[in-house]
């Protein structure tokens, strides 16, 4: 997450006057009902940094009690999406809601945990006391113990945080977002660094929060965590919101199937007029990533070439954000 640029860190009372105007929602009785459902809403949110538009107009809404990942490549805007959500930063239009208020209301952002994608501890704190800190900022923190368990840190509880390992680091991180009871996580790049058991654990975790009745915003390049973890993704590309919705609707939205078969040789075949992106080969095992299938399996049997266990598949999630976030770019899918 980026540094911050012009307001407290959630938790600290603002003593001042906010800059931003406090939301319709937070004010008017019958619009907050209406928005009751809505943890927390980018409304036509832009946010430069210099000349640059880091968010363009952007729309999100995070709905209470749903997993929603923010999926996108380096430097779409993800981050600084969240951090706006945390009142971190402000917008230089547009209006940001958390829980119907404006998130530099002390009250709306005590309602939210978070992970920045770059935590540091004070060195000589022990893991337990780093808990402990955290805890006493909330009326009603999750018992230490239980939470030292969750996040598998049970045997960690008594190192000092400046000799933890990075992935250690980060699994008390991420377990202090929760300690609080919060009515919403956001998490970035929770488990960038983890190996696979601590990312399952985590995930374990989170979904346990979520069977509990909370929401959660995460970030991530692991393709396979938005899998594992939402319910929904939204795609961000350069500031803007390019695709929205359930994973299997991101990955109906894209035409591109593999076309997988077992040959000795690709026969020549024309890859532009048969959209043909990629080819992926393991030993005799060729997959074929196109826009057009049905062309390519004509060509392939046309070819006379010969080849076997031919199998036609929908796109991985991967290729199907590739897909969009060139197509929104103007660029051939
Ligand atoms: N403090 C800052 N000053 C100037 N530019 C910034 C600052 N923070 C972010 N940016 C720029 O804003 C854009 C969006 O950055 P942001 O960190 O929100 O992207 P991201 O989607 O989270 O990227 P990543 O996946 O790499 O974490 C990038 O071009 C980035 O370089």
């Amino acid at each position: 997450m980026p540094e911050r640029d012009d307001h407290p860190p959630q938790g600290q009372e603002t003593v001042s006057q906010p800059r931003q105007s406090r939301s319709v929602a937070a004010t008017d009785p019958a619009r907050r009902s209406a928005t009751a459902d809505v943890a927390a809403a980018l409304i036509g949110v832009t946010k430069r940094y210099g000349a640059m538009a880091a968010l363009d107009g952007i729309d999100l809404t995070l709905h209470r009690g749903e997993v929603l990942a923010l999926l996108g490549p380096n430097g779409a805007g993800k981050s600084t999406a969240l951090s706006l959500l945390l009142g971190l930063r402000r917008p230089d239009q547009g209006r940001v809601e958390l829980f119907g208020r404006s998130p530099d209301d002390p009250a709306a952002r005590a309602m939210v945990g978070a992970t920045p994608q770059d935590t540091g501890f004070p060195e000589t704190l022990k893991v337990g006391e780093v808990i402990d800190l955290v805890s006493a900022h909330y009326p009603n923190p999750v018992p230490k113990a239980e939470l030292l368990d969750r996040f598998g840190l049970t045997p960690l509880a008594a190192r000092q945080t400046g000799g933890l390992s990075g992935g250690q680091k980060r699994r008390l991180a991420v377990a202090l977002a929760f300690a609080g009871r919060p009515a919403a996580v956001f998490l970035d790049e929770p488990t960038t660094g983890l190996d696979v058991e601590a990312r399952r654990m985590l995930w374990a975790a989170v979904d346990g929060y979520v069977a509990g009745g909370g929401t959660v915003l995460l970030t991530t390049h692991y393709l396979e965590e938005a899998e594992a973890l939402a319910r929904r993704i939204a795609v961000i590309d350069q500031g803007r919101v390019v695709a929205e919705g359930a994973l299997d609707d991101i990955r109906g939205r894209v035409s591109l199937r593999r076309v997988r078969f077992t040959a000795a040789h690709l026969p020549p075949l024309d890859a532009k007029a048969l959209g043909i992106e990629r080819v992926e080969r393991s030993g005799t095992e060729i997959v074929l990533v196109t826009a057009r299938a049905d062309d390519t399996v004509r060509a392939l049997v046309m070819s006379g070439a010969p080849f076997s266990d031919l199998e036609v598949r929908a796109a991985t999630l991967e290729e199907a954000l590739m897909s969009i976030v060139r197509t929104g770019r103007g660029e051939a899918a």
